[in-house]
């Protein structure tokens, strides 16, 4: 802590500065009331004014223009509203915590302090009270140390000398720590903002930024950054906090719905939802994998990861983990392109394209189209000049059509109120124009079906092209028997309308491929958290489906719970290979916030000697290991959680998957406050939570309590990586509890990592 005195007058200028907010806040509070009042008059007229008479023409056309102004000025009106209330909400946020960091620089002989907080404050003298966070001064806050520094501006490099960094906490406009440092952000802040207890929602990091964090925050250079952190390292943080950079700095060209984020799951988004409203900024997209295919499939079911692994653990014979491996990799997306390359000198699988019980284009007659047309076109042009063709015959179709009785016929039924829909205000220069416009509106809508068949690719069969292509793509590491069975089960699926996630990524790549379908252009920035989840042929498939988009990737490979048991090697240096044209940036984090220094001491100890991977200096109590037999499980773990709930609100219970969760959670239920997540939970409660570990991914909880690690859960090395997560999501707390025996994984560990018992009586 600092010198009394000058604490007072840190004190003093956070008064004045909240003076000054409020009395801005008075004025927005006014100027918001007027506003609310203007728009709700201006409807009041919009609404008087379509009363007006409209039996006369000329009446009509006045009301139109009449209403059309009132349409705008309400659009005017209501702008302005929201502005207001954006700024009434970022001044209300200041107003508690206006600033969390001061930093003193000379610049040319004159010393300047500047203030940081989440946005900027400019009072009515044009003095600065307030630097926003994202700033290029601010800078300075998160990098530099005392002595001479460098920062960036949009005109080139700055040098000044810094001589002080402070570090303040204030709530409720009140100074609750203040201390000056040489650090970064100084330990002492972290420490108490680590300390406390964990919220249903993450929490914006702006006061405390990291270095490391501040370089992934703060990159505009890369087309691909990518960030491997270890368990805790910040990377979600840094990543959202990065969104809230990205969006200050390009303002004008950028909006939140064109950036979005790749999340693990519906619970991750609901836990991360609060930071980027937290720094006044609108949140992004945010998609699961599994809706991006799903959307992509319509009418198909695709297969989950959650599923997968789950299937996984039940039966996954080494050949077909051979297979995935291929389907999941640069070189199987490498097959798929050279495929399509030739498949302009092919016949490629169309559908015959039905209309009223009988086949309209046959599928021989669309391959006539698409081999008759140059050889040395692109596949995708090819493939629109055939869908073209397709279009020019119906359209051909439909004017001869309108000659006919039928047509004719229905004209002389239609009833008043299906002449007045198809006809409107249109006004026609003879009955027979009337006739020939009716006509043919009648005929397209006949045909409307066939024609959004055709719009809509539904002629070509990618599941079929798939197994074409399938079948030319056998590796040699696979007897061709074993590849013809998956090719089959291919079909079957197919059949059954299902896609195994392995073959999802590289069905929709082929399809868009051949038929230069399915990219977005309008996203600018995508962000993928928990990469490890990912495969190569994903990410190649997601780059391709968002062409114009920066990509932000990050995870941990030491929390590789879905692919362990199968893939092995460098994903990274994988990764950077399948992008050969971008520019990537590497960051890699290495220190751990998340957990107290015993936890993830703990959690290290599991990994390889040489990872990279250092505590946050933090105390607490050591983990607890608890062997059990099968029949006094329940009561052991019973005594644990009321043990655990006397100093946390929230005991998360992670199991291995969600046959042991649930078979848990039955057994326990009669307790009202245990709650059970599954992969459609969109929101934590408090309370006992009890849910697989792949679903807490992302997530962290007070307390943890591993159920169920023994030596026929976690026997095997591959299931490294889910324990290592598993342990990983806890703050404070951590038990484990094996049954029967315990996981080797843990009694390799060194003894005074952790505390140990063996009973129920002995861990109370
Ligand atoms: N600079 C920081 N200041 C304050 N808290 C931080 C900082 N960096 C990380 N944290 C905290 O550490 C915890 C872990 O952060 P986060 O979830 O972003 O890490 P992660 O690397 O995405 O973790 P994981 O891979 O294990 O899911 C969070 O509670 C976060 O608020």
């Amino acid at each position: 802590m600092l010198h009394k005195e000058t604490q007072r007058q840190e004190q003093a200028r956070v008064d004045r500065t909240i003076g000054q907010i409020d009395q801005r806040l008075t004025v927005i509070n006014q100027q918001l009331a007027n506003a609310y009042d203007e728009t709700k008059d201006i409807e009041q007229r919009y609404g008087d004014n379509t009363k007006v008479n409209i039996t006369e023409i000329d009446d009509r056309m006045e009301t139109n223009a009449a209403v059309q102004q009132q349409k705008q000025l309400v659009a005017v009106a209501v702008e302005n509203e929201k502005l207001l209330t954006n700024q009434q909400a970022r001044l209300s946020d200041l107003i508690n915590s206006p600033y969390f960091g001061r930093i003193d620089i000379t610049e040319d002989g004159e010393t300047e302090s500047l203030y940081i907080g989440t946005a900027t404050f400019i009072d009515d003298q044009d003095n600065f009270l307030i630097y926003d966070w994202r700033a290029p001064v601010s800078s300075i806050y998160y990098n530099g140390t005392l002595g001479p520094v460098t920062y960036e501006t949009p005109n080139g490099p700055v040098k000044v000398e810094l001589k002080l960094k402070r570090q303040f906490k204030i709530q409720n406009g009140q100074i609750e720590h203040v201390f000056d440092t040489n650090e970064t952000v100084g330990d002492e802040l972290l420490q108490a903002v680590l300390g406390e207890q964990s919220d249903e929602y993450m929490q914006n990091i702006v006061a405390t930024i990291q270095k490391k964090q501040n370089d992934i925050i703060r990159d505009t250079t890369a087309d691909l950054l990518i960030v491997q952190g270890v368990a805790g390292s910040g990377k979600t943080s840094a990543v959202l906090q990065r969104i809230a950079f990205l969006l200050y700095h390009s303002r004008r060209q950028l909006e939140a719905d064109q950036m979005v984020l790749f999340s693990p799951n519906r619970l991750f988004s609901h836990y991360i939802s609060e930071v980027l409203p937290s720094l006044g900024e609108k949140n992004m997209r945010q998609i699961t994998l599994a809706e991006f295919l799903s959307h992509r499939f319509t009418g198909l079911q695709v297969e989950n990861l959650f599923d997968r692994f789950e299937k996984d653990q039940a039966n996954f014979p080494e050949l077909t983990q051979v297979m995935r491996r291929y389907k999941e990799s640069v070189g199987f997306m490498q097959a798929i392109e050279a495929y399509v390359k030739q498949a302009t000198t092919q016949p490629i699988a169309f559908n015959d394209l039905y209309f009223e019980e009988r086949p309209f284009f046959t599928k021989k007659q669309i391959n006539q189209i698409y081999l008759g047309l140059p050889a040395n076109m692109l596949p995708g042009d090819k493939f629109r000049a055939t869908k073209n063709t397709l279009i020019k015959r119906l359209k051909r179709q439909i004017n001869l059509e309108v000659h006919l009785d039928w047509v004719a016929e229905k004209i002389d039924t239609l009833s008043d109120d299906t002449y007045r829909t198809i006809v409107g205000e249109r006004e026609f220069d003879s009955g027979d124009d009337e006739q020939a416009f009716i006509a043919r509106k009648i005929v397209q809508h006949y045909f409307a079906p066939l024609y959004e068949a055709i719009y809509n690719d539904y002629f070509f069969d990618e599941a079929t092209e798939y197994q074409h292509f399938l079948a030319t793509a056998c590796p040699a590491d696979i007897p061709v028997n074993v590849w013809k069975a998956m090719i089959r089960q291919v079909a079957d699926n197919n059949e059954h309308h299902f896609v195994s996630l392995s073959d999802a990524a590289p069905i929709l790549y082929l399809r868009d491929l051949l038929t230069d379908g399915g990219q977005n252009y309008g996203i600018q920035y995508l962000f993928i958290d928990e990469m490890q989840d990912y495969s190569i042929a994903q990410f190649i498939y997601i780059h391709h489906a968002f062409p114009n988009a920066k990509l932000t990737v990050l995870g941990d490979y030491a929390q590789d719970v879905f692919t362990a048991t199968y893939q092995t090697g460098h994903f990274i240096d994988q990764l950077t290979t399948a992008f050969p044209d971008s520019k990537i940036n590497q960051i890699s984090l290495t220190k751990s916030y998340r957990a107290t220094a015993p936890i993830t001491n703990f959690a290290k100890a599991l990994l390889p000697k040489e990872t990279k991977l250092e505590a946050f200096n933090r105390d607490g109590r050591l983990p607890r290991v608890i062997e059990t037999p099968r029949n006094q499980a329940l009561a052991t773990l019973t005594q644990e959680i009321l043990h655990l709930q006397a100093k946390h609100a929230t005991v998360a219970i992670l199991t291995k998957n969600q046959q042991i969760a649930h078979q848990l959670y039955v057994s326990l239920t009669p307790d009202e406050h245990v709650s059970l997540i599954s992969e459609t939970t969109r929101n934590l409660p408090k309370g006992i939570l009890i849910l697989p570990l792949y679903l807490a991914k992302g997530l962290e909880f007070d307390a943890v309590i591993g159920y169920d690690i023994s030596r026929t859960t976690f026997g095997n090395q591959t299931d490294t990586d889910l324990l290592y997560t598993l342990i990983t999501r806890a703050m404070h707390d951590l038990t484990l509890i094996g049954i029967t025996a315990l996981s080797p994984l843990i009694t390799a560990l060194p003894a005074t990592l952790y505390t140990s018992s063996q009973s129920v009586k002995q861990s109370i």
